[in-house]
Formats: C-alpha cells, structure tokens, sequence
C-alpha cells in the first residue's frame, strides 16, 4: 500500500521534513499547515520540491472549527476555504483535513453540521478538492468516527469523506467494528498513530504522546483490518505528535517511522518481507578499545582466557565456556574509547536475517571487513551497536570463528559459561525506535518498559528477548543526563556460583561496585537468608531479587570506558535486575565520584 507521513511528525523545517520522508521511502506526506506558513519555499516550489523528491502530497491539513458555528462565524469560514482551497490547487494537493469543531459558540446541531460541511464541499468541488472530515476526540459536539460518519451521511456530498484517525477512534476506547458501516469510498483518509496506554487529558494524551504503530498499548493493526474490509485504498498515512520526536533527527526518525508501517502491513497480511529469523543464543561481544591492557585485566581477572587472535585484524578472542568477547584495538576506539562495538548473534540463518534486516531498513554492514574473512552478515541497530548474524562451528556456513587462530591461553576459569544478556543504553530519543527495531528485524519479544531512578534524572528499561532467554538485551535509555561512564554499556555474564566468581574476581586483583549498607538492611527486612549469606553478599557486593520463577544475585564490576561486566547466577529468575538498577546507579555515581571512574 502506499504510504504517507505527515509533517508534523518530523523535526526540522519543511524542506528537512520532506527530504527525510523520500530518503526513508515514504510516497507521499500530509502538509501540516504551520509547516507551510513557516517556510521559504512557495507552494509552487513545495510543489516541485515534493515532485523531485518522489512525494505526492495527499493531504493539506488542518482546517478548524468549519462547521455548526453562528451564520457570520460560517460565511468568514467560507472565505478562508476559498483561499485554502485557491492554495491547494498551487500545491497540488486534492484533499483537506476538517476537523471536527471546539468552538466555543458551535451547536450540537447535526443537521446544520451537515448542510455547512455540505456546503464547504460544494467550494471544494469547483476547485477540485475533497473534504475529509475527522472527528478530533475532544471535539465540542462530534467527538467519535460514528458521529463524525453519520453527518458525512446525511450530507451526502460527493466531495464530502471522512478521514478516520486511530488515535482519536482507540484513545476513547471506540469499538473499530463500526467502521464495517462506512463505505470505503467514503472514507476519504486513514491516519495512523499508536499511544502508550495513559490516563490523562485525551487532547494532551494527543499533542504530546503519539508514537509510531508498534511503539504503543493500541491494537492498530486491528482497526487497519476493519478499515481494509471496506476496500479502502487510500494510503496509510502516519500522524504522530510526539515532544521526543519534534527533538530528534529527521531522517533516523522518518526510518523508524516508515519501518512501523512495514511492519503493520506485515501484521494485517498486506506485506510479506522475509520472515523474522530470531537468534538463539550471543555467539560474541565485541569491544573496542585504544588499550587491551585494562580490559585484559578485566576479564583476567573474571576468568576469561585470550584464546585466539584474528588472523589479520588487531582482534583477540577471549573465551570461557560460551562466553566469547572480542577486543578489537584498530583504531576506531581511538576516538571514542573503550566500548561495546558489536553483538555476534547466533542465528539459525544468518543470509534470511540480514534479508530480513534490510527489507526492515536496517542499514547493512559490509560482509566482509578484509578480503580473507569469512564472509558475515551484519547491521548496524539504531544505537550503532554492529549485529553480526553468525553460525558458529556450523560447517556448512562461513564460520567467523576461522578467521581467528588459535594461541595458548591458559585453563582455569571462574564458572563463566556464557553471556546471559547484554545491556545496550540508548541515546534518550531513540528508545522507543530501539525497541521497535528488535522486536520487528530481530523478531525479540519486548517485555514491559519499567522506569528506573537515577540519582540525576529517570531512565526507562526494557529487555527484548527470545522465547526461551538465550537471547536477553535490555535496553535502557530516558530522559537522565546520559553520562557515558555511568550510564554505560554492560555484559553479564552467566555462573552457577556468583559468590565463588565474585572471590576469584577480588583475589586477581579485580574491583567491585561497592553496594551500600543500607541496601543489605532493606533485603533482610525484605528477605530471609541462611545464617551469614547476607553478610556475604554485603561483603562482596551481591543484590539479589527474585520473582515468580526464581533467585537472581548479581554483582558488578568497576567501568572500563563506557562499559562494565556483571557477574549473574540466574536460578530460575526470568528478569535481568532492574529492580536493583536504582542503587547500582546510584553506587556508580558514588564509585566514579570517589574512584574517578
Ligand atoms: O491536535 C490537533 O489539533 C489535530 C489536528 C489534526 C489532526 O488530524 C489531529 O488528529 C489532531
Ligand atoms: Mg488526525
């Protein structure tokens, strides 16, 4: 289906708006009047700009407080249609936006609603334009798409639609089956916007909340199914006023934007990219970093072995058990320091997850980083983050792990036997596109957002996951001042005795986050403990949290850079500890105070 946004959706000015539409691969926009007024450009060039840009322009809006107004108030309006509709023919533009009225001296009178939008559209007609009439959810008197409907009805005007819009239909909890009444012929547009589930002020709710399809509590797919039935063919156009989104880059927001709408095709069977091939397991992570030394110290330290060395790259692989972590000193990291670069994910079909990806507009990494690596597919995710989709020891796809050879590194260990999850911290605009982008190209599972205190400001947290949690990723971003050193990238790392890991750790020379007291005093209020287990915990370190299905202790290592480890013993526990968030970012705060990172 053909898809739109409207320009109120995007940051920037008109000609940013419209450049990022056509770049993401939108075919058309909606011009959001205030965007029109603020530009430069005259219509004829919006026009022209929107010609060359690939875009059609398939709605002007809004047009306000039009109908059941006093006999004066609807002759003044008539006169600004004529100009409106004067200015859409420059354009090119064939259908305006009415909203239903808020004003103060409109009545709730259905027949004259009727005759003044009657009469609107006989205006509209000789200038060769459509009126799509919406009902905004906190209109005076028309308020829901049924009531907006049945005056459309009575009009009974050829150029004379309704335009539905889901955030107005599902805000109020609108039954979407009462669209099977409309004829698709007359509805005349279909704007799109989902919401996360608030109690507050509908119109605020509107104006400040909308997000992309996907990215909220409604069920818009299934509104977008009744409103297929009708044989609507209009495009599916997104409408979203949203405070985070008017801040944030155009284009990463207008890719966000059009991958929600592949993704609603996907779900109401109008689109069939490749299906999601979700990965089972974290084959590696991969940090960089100006000096191995620290981070070597680290994993020493944490039981990790330097097993082999990439054969022509400055990349060593350091292995317990299943947990492998790449640390890669060619020079990127110079600029940026120590971080987490890349996530190898271990996938059943590494060729149909990157098809996936990019159909997704997900931004595909060369294959091949030298000319002798095995070939790898890979994208980058919105944060930067590189997903490698990998078969490891699979002898019938390119293995990544023959491009390292092997050196002898010594035994031992600490119980590490794998990654359990890694956790990825979002620039604060990008985190409802993140979650969106591992649930729709990853085909992860998004468990619930839950908002997390930081001694200076909020974040938010949520893990995507796969069905079994061989896979966990959360993903934590929000409106806190990110402070990379706090504020960092981790992996956590699976053992069956975290106390044991934890003394090995301290007894090589490696640094915990120091918990404070007050925490152990609140877990045995909370908890009970065998006889000296706190004081264990207490000594080293160690939260501890539990839910339905099992214990989770936890600890965690100073940071490198931008990242830290963390040392997990998951008996059942089917969460990653953001319970205990707060006060490990309030002990981060501490630790770099005192410590200085
Ligand atoms: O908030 C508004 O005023 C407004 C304007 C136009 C729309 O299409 C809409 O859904 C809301
Ligand atoms: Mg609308």
């Amino acid at each position: 289906m053909r898809t739109s946004i409207a320009t109120v959706s995007l940051s920037g000015s008109l000609t940013e708006k419209l450049t990022a539409a056509s770049r993401a691969g939108f075919d058309g926009v909606e011009i959001f009047e205030n965007d029109l007024l603020a530009s430069p450009l005259s219509p004829e060039e919006v026009r022209a700009r929107c010609a060359d840009l690939g875009l059609s322009i398939d709605l002007y809006q809004p047009m306000r407080d039009i109908e059941a107004v006093p006999a004066e108030e609807f002759a003044r309006n008539l006169r600004r249609a004529r100009h409106k509709f004067e200015l859409m023919r420059r354009l090119g533009a064939d259908t305006v936006l009415v909203c239903s009225s808020v004003h103060p001296l409109a009545v709730d009178d259905d027949s004259l609603a009727a005759r003044h939008l009657s009469q609107l559209a006989d205006l509209a007609q000789e200038s060769g334009v459509r009126v799509a009439y919406e009902a905004l959810a906190w209109g005076r008197h028309v308020n829901t798409y049924t009531h907006a409907w049945s005056i459309v009805e009575a009009a009974d005007h050829p150029a004379l639609g309704t335009c539905l819009d889901s955030f107005h239909i599902l805000s109020r909890g609108s039954d979407p089956k009462g669209v099977a009444d409309i004829p698709g012929e007359k509805i005349f547009f279909l704007q799109l916007a989902d919401a996360p589930l608030l109690a507050m002020d509908v119109l605020q709710w509107s104006r400040h909340y909308r997000c992309f399809p996907g990215q909220g509590g409604f069920d818009v797919a299934g509104l977008v199914r009744q409103v297929l039935r009708t044989g609507y063919d209009g495009p599916l156009s997104l409408e979203v006023f949203n405070d985070v989104f008017r801040q944030a880059e155009a284009g990463p927001t207008a890719v966000d934007a059009h991958r929600s709408l592949l993704v609603l095709q996907e779900t109401v069977g109008v689109a069939a990219p490749p299906a999601p091939v979700v990965p089972t397991g974290v084959a590696f992570a991969e940090l960089v970093t100006p000096d191995a030394e620290p981070v070597a110290a680290v994993l020493g330290a944490l039981g990790f072995s330097r097993t082999a060395r990439h054969r022509s790259k400055p990349v060593d692989l350091w292995q317990q058990g299943e947990a492998r972590i790449l640390v890669n000193t060619s020079g990127a990291a110079r600029r940026t320091g120590t971080g987490l670069a890349a996530i190898g994910l271990e996938s059943p079909d590494p060729a149909g997850a990157a098809r996936r990806a990019e159909a997704l507009l997900a931004p595909v990494l060369p294959r091949r980083r030298a000319a002798e690596d095995a070939p790898l597919d890979a994208v980058a995710a919105p944060d930067g983050t590189a997903l490698f989709f990998c078969a490891t020891d699979r002898p019938e796809l390119p293995n990544w792990r023959a491009d390292f050879a092997d050196v002898a590194g010594e035994s031992g260990g600490a119980g590490v036997h794998r990654i359990d999850h890694l956790a990825l911290t979002q620039p604060w605009h990008h985190y409802d596109e993140a979650t969106l982008f591992h649930r729709s190209v990853l085909g992860l599972h998004a468990q619930e957002s839950v908002d997390v205190a930081d001694p200076y400001g909020l974040m938010r947290s949520r893990a995507v996951t796969n069905a079994d949690g061989s896979i966990r990723i959360a993903l934590g971003g929000g409106a806190a001042p990110t402070d990379d050193t706090v504020h960092a990238q981790h992996i956590a790392l699976a053992t069956d005795d975290v106390v044991a890991a934890a003394r090995r750790f301290r007894q090589a020379g490696g640094r915990l986050l120091p918990i404070p007291a007050n925490y152990y005093d609140d877990l045995a209020a909370r908890h009970e403990f065998a006889v000296g287990e706190l004081e264990t915990y207490r000594e080293l370190g160690i939260l501890y949290d539990r839910d339905a299905h099992g214990e989770f202790r936890h600890c965690y290592t100073l940071t490198v850079g931008r990242v830290f480890f963390e040392l997990v013993q998951r008996d059942g526990y089917r969460g990653y500890g953001a319970q205990n968030a707060p006060v490990r970012l309030a002990a981060q705060h501490t630790a770099r105070a005192v410590i200085g990172g």
